[in-house]
């Protein structure tokens, strides 16, 4: 449904990104994930037509038929918004501070040609959706009568107003604290229509997503499904990512503990994998004895 293929992203004669091609599926959740300045976020905003003054994409990014990259500003502000939308990391600034959040969930379908009384009722069904209490209640307060948790939530809700086929997320829960994040997780996966997930933290991309490309130096150096990618990395650069990370590497021989369960990690927040452990050959169960805290994560793997 997506498919991206030699996408370069230029400035000034240097190539930020290149030749970037991958594909996504209906329903499927891939993540982008590398170090900062490794090129996420301009592959996430060529696909948006997004991309700053003096920034230009080159290749193809096609949505179905329809194209992407190079194409005129009047025809890809009916897509955005519509057919491809996107939460950034904070709701904040993305938010009009002087207007009631109902009012900023039904603009952008009027702005898509819903008439305002549907509109209006729509936008209390969406914040339902995304899981705000009281929606009628908080369709009438303003961004900052609210956490950045439930800002958040908004953001997602303007996202998903128009039916879009491709939600892209860029690090939309980094200022968010860790339970909050968890839920807001959780949330994304559930709704997303297809995902472009884009984060520093693997455990995340591992909660989230089936798939992942992981970009290094403005390329995608690896790819694949996360159980492949983070048992079996093929790139050194992964291979570093993985073991900076909190998740345990393979073939790292773990501890034993209570009765044979070995234990690879814990998460304060809650277990990330919820046991969908991402290690090919784990076993994994969540285990709260450990911690006491409901949320520690045992899982096993065999070193090599
Ligand atoms: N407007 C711009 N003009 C020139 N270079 C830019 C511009 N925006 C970004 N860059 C450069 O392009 C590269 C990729 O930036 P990008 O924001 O896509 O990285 P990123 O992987 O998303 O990083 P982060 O995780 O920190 O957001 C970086 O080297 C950055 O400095």
């Amino acid at each position: 449904m997506l498919s991206v293929d030699g996408l370069t992203v230029r400035a000034d004669a240097v190539d930020l990104v290149r030749d970037v091609s991958f594909a996504i599926g209906p329903g499927e959740r891939v993540g982008l994930i590398g170090e900062s300045g490794s090129g996420k976020s301009l592959t996430a905003l060529s696909l948006m037509g997004l991309l700053p003054e003096g920034v230009a994409a080159s290749g193809t990014a096609r949505l179905g038929e329809r194209d992407l990259v190079g194409v005129p500003e009047s025809r890809i502000k009916d897509l955005r918004g519509r057919d491809v939308s996107m939460v950034f990391q904070e709701p904040m600034t993305a938010l009009n501070p002087l207007m009631r959040v109902g009012a900023q969930v039904a603009e952008v379908m009027t702005l898509h040609g819903r008439s305002r009384a549907e509109a209006r009722e729509r936008a209390i069904e969406l914040l339902a959706r995304v899981r705000l209490p009281e929606p009628g209640q908080i369709a009438r307060a303003y961004p900052h009568q609210l956490s950045g948790g439930q800002r958040q939530r908004v953001m997602l809700a303007i996202a998903l107003a128009n039916g879009p086929e491709l939600l892209i997320c860029d690090e939309p829960t980094t200022a968010l604290d860790v339970t909050v994040q968890k839920q807001m997780l959780e949330l994304i996966a559930e709704v997303a229509p297809a995902l472009l997930f884009i984060t520093h933290d693997l455990a995340v991309v591992a909660s989230v997503c089936e798939r992942v490309l992981v970009m290094y130096g403005g390329r995608v150096v690896e790819s694949g499904p996360i159980r492949d990618v983070f048992t079996r990395p093929r790139h050194r650069y992964t291979e570093g990512l993985l073991a900076a990370s909190r998740l345990t590497p393979r073939g790292t021989r773990l501890p034993t503990i209570q009765g044979g369960v070995p234990s690879a990690g814990h998460f304060p927040g809650g277990c990330v994998f919820r046991n969908r452990c991402p290690h090919a050959t784990a076993t994994c169960e969540t285990a709260p004895a450990l911690t006491g805290d409901g949320h520690a994560h045992a899982c096993w793997h065999p070193a090599d």
